[in-house]
């Protein structure tokens, strides 16, 4: 069983390089972590006294605004930052999804790119070998797949990275907003595969701006505020107190087609 746990952790970033006199401009802005200059040195501190109980089955949308600490939140819960002060345990074999072109080396070949960023995803050769194809397939990439990556647009980079990230089988998947940020037809084409990654993927937590996006994967929430968790509880309640609005209200007949008359978020607070 998977799960992940993190009980009253912070985690600091210290500033080696910082000027303290523009930093006290940057003190009266309204985004990102606090920032302390009590030390010699300045500290950023992104998240502060976290503590969050996640487990199989969980499908956790995260907001927030800008600097509000989720895509340092998202690290933390990956293992790939340490708590500062506090505690995590991580049980169950992690696919960081942050960054769609990361593990991708423009010198190879896109077949070659494949198979590295599955391996880095989790997966074995062996497993990747028996996607190879069905990947390929997604990407209508033909012949360019034995091109190196390097004579790629961004777009069919995009559609590589796609293909291999909705390909894995993931024990705890993490996914920052980067992976909505593809042209229009092709996320339509690809949204089915998310689906159905999300679906046997153990534990989700998606950070995402978008309500399309959060209502169709996920149905609990979590709201991030200057590095606190400002509310954590069903996803229609947490949207609703974070927007100011009831985003289900304004559900396109597409997204509800799509969603199914069974869907635990359409139905009271959200599936909690
Ligand atoms: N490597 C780093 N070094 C220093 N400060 C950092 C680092 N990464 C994040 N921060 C700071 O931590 C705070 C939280 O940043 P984070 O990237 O987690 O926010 P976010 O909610 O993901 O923002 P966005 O929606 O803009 O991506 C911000 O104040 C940011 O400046």
């Amino acid at each position: 069983m998977v799960s992940i746990d993190v009980w009253n952790a912070s985690v600091d970033f210290p500033i080696f390089d910082a000027k303290s006199r523009s930093l006290k401009k940057l003190a009266l802005g309204k985004v990102g972590g606090k920032i302390g200059s009590e030390g010699r040195v300045p500290i950023i501190e992104a998240l502060h006294d976290i503590t969050l109980s996640l487990k199989d089955g969980d499908r956790v949308g995260l907001v927030g605004h800008n600097g509000a600490g989720k895509s340092t939140l998202l690290r933390l819960l990956a293992g790939i930052y340490e708590p500062t002060r506090g505690n995590s345990r991580i049980i169950g074999k992690v696919a960081p999804v942050f960054d769609l072109g990361v593990g991708m080396d423009p010198e190879i070949s896109g077949y070659e790119n494949i198979m590295i960023r599955g391996l880095f995803l989790g997966m074995t050769r062996k497993e990747m070998e028996k996607r190879v194809d069905d990947i390929a397939e997604f990407t209508e990439l033909g012949d360019y797949l034995q091109m190196p990556l390097r004579t790629y647009s961004t777009g069919m980079r995009v559609r590589l990275a796609l293909g291999v990230v909705t390909s894995i089988n993931p024990e705890i998947l993490l996914l920052d907003e980067g992976i909505g940020a593809v042209d229009a037809a092709f996320m339509a084409k690809a949204r089915d595969r998310l689906k159905d990654l999300v679906k046997r993927s153990g534990l989700l937590v998606f950070a995402n701006h978008s309500d399309e996006f959060l209502i169709e994967f996920c149905d609990t929430a979590i709201w991030m505020d200057e590095g606190h968790v400002k509310m954590h509880g069903g996803l229609r309640e947490v949207l609703t107190a974070y927007k100011g609005h009831d985003p289900f209200e304004r559900i396109s007949p597409e997204l509800l087609a799509r969603l199914g008359h069974s869907s635990p978020v359409l139905s009271g607070n959200g599936g909690e």
